[in-house]
């Protein structure tokens, strides 16, 4: 059994005639680390913020560890909500030094000096940054100064800690180095932990489960794993990584969970392919339907081999270029007048070469939306 240490339920805010935050709904357990992911003005720190009490909601419910933040008619305060929060800016107060900074908290709650100084030097060790207690903000780095902002924000011994773009100020290396470091933090100390982003790779090497959203709606909450292999509809699948996908007609759903798909942009009749019934095995859903697979699933040859299934087709390569180690290459699919499909051959492919594709249905999903 896990136990529930935050939840959600119903929460809402509108911004005039629009739902902004749109009946979403969340539980976490304690330590865990969950990323709201999802293109700009989707609702994330506008979540972000009713979880803090900065914003009021227009209805819902939200209780943390035990407490009730949100019960949708009173609003525990602020302060009383034992939150430690993180910002794109580091909003680090550059008049005070940067023990000052980290103590801030502890001091409004009037900890003792002595107590005081010992957990600043404890939460400086722990952030990487022994003896720099007495410098201001400005004689430090952008990672520094962020890792200051998160000392500061572990100081008060937070229910939890929010994060809204932490790591988007810094540059591309120092980012992902810190993604790790803050992760290894964080468990260590157990902390549970909500972090704002539109970055992909972020949420997923920082988070036990991603939630996308979009237009305010929760479009899928799972493990990265979950939302890059089975995403539940075409928006969370091309969000999550390149996604290659064919649009069809459902021609047969058997038992088991694979689908048969009739491609409909075919000028060549009947091209029937099959993949793994996504959408809890529901294909019969209002939109259109996909056949999604993903470039490092493919195998591209120069010859045609024997299969037991149809998932296969002969294209034309497009547009090849080396990047990352990898021959990434776009292949037109005869008779197929979708976009070309992207793929990684494991040679080196000339511009408009004919080429061999297989996606095993067992690598591919049909998806609605
Ligand atoms: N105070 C406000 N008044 C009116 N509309 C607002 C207000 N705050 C936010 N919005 C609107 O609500 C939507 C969601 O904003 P929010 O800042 O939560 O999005 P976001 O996903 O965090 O985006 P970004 O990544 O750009 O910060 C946007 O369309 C925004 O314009």
């Amino acid at each position: 059994m896990h136990n529930t240490y935050l939840q959600i339920k119903q929460l809402n805010k509108r911004y005039g005639a629009k739902n902004v935050v749109s009946d979403v709904n969340l539980t976490m357990e304690e330590g865990e680390i969950l990323s709201l992911l999802g293109p700009s003005g989707c609702g994330k720190t506008t979540m972000l913020r009713m979880i803090a009490g900065l914003i009021a909601p227009d209805s819902g419910w939200i209780g943390v560890g035990g407490q009730v933040f949100y019960d949708g008619k009173r609003a525990l305060e602020v302060e009383e909500r034992q939150i430690g929060m993180v910002f794109q800016d580091y909003a680090l107060w550059p008049h005070m030094t940067v023990a000052k900074n980290i103590a801030f908290g502890m001091r409004l709650r009037r900890k003792p000096g002595s107590e005081i100084r010992k957990k600043v030097e404890q939460l400086l060790e722990l952030v990487n940054l022994p003896g720099v207690g007495q410098r201001y903000p400005y004689e430090l780095s952008g990672g520094q100064q962020q890792r200051v902002a998160v000392a500061r924000a572990l100081a008060t011994e937070p229910r939890l800690v929010l994060m809204d773009e932490p790591l988007s100020s810094l540059d591309a290396g120092l980012r992902e180095n810190m993604r790790t470091e803050l992760v290894q933090l964080f468990r260590h100390l157990k902390i549970t932990v909500i972090n704002v982003t539109h970055d992909r790779d972020e949420a997923m090497s920082m988070s036990d489960r991603i939630m996308v959203l979009r237009d305010g709606k929760v479009q899928q909450c799972g493990t990265p794993t979950d939302l890059y292999l089975y995403p539940h509809n075409p928006f969370v699948a091309s969000f999550m990584g390149y996604a290659n996908m064919l649009s069809g007609e459902v021609v047969e759903s058997t038992d088991t969970d694979m689908v048969l798909l009739r491609l409909t942009e075919n000028t060549q009749g009947q091209l029937i392919v099959q993949g793994k019934a996504q959408t809890a095995g529901n294909t019969s859903i209002a939109g259109k339907t996909y056949l999604l697979f993903r470039p490092e699933n493919i195998r591209v040859s120069q010859e045609m081999r024997q299969l037991d299934h149809t998932n296969h087709c002969e294209g034309k390569v497009v547009h090849t270029s080396f990047v990352g180690g990898q021959w990434r290459t776009l292949i037109a699919l005869d008779g197929v007048t979708s976009t070309p499909i992207l793929t990684f051959p494991p040679f080196r492919p000339q511009i408009a070469q004919r080429l061999w594709l297989e996606f095993p249905p067992e690598y591919c999903q049909v998806i609605v939306g």
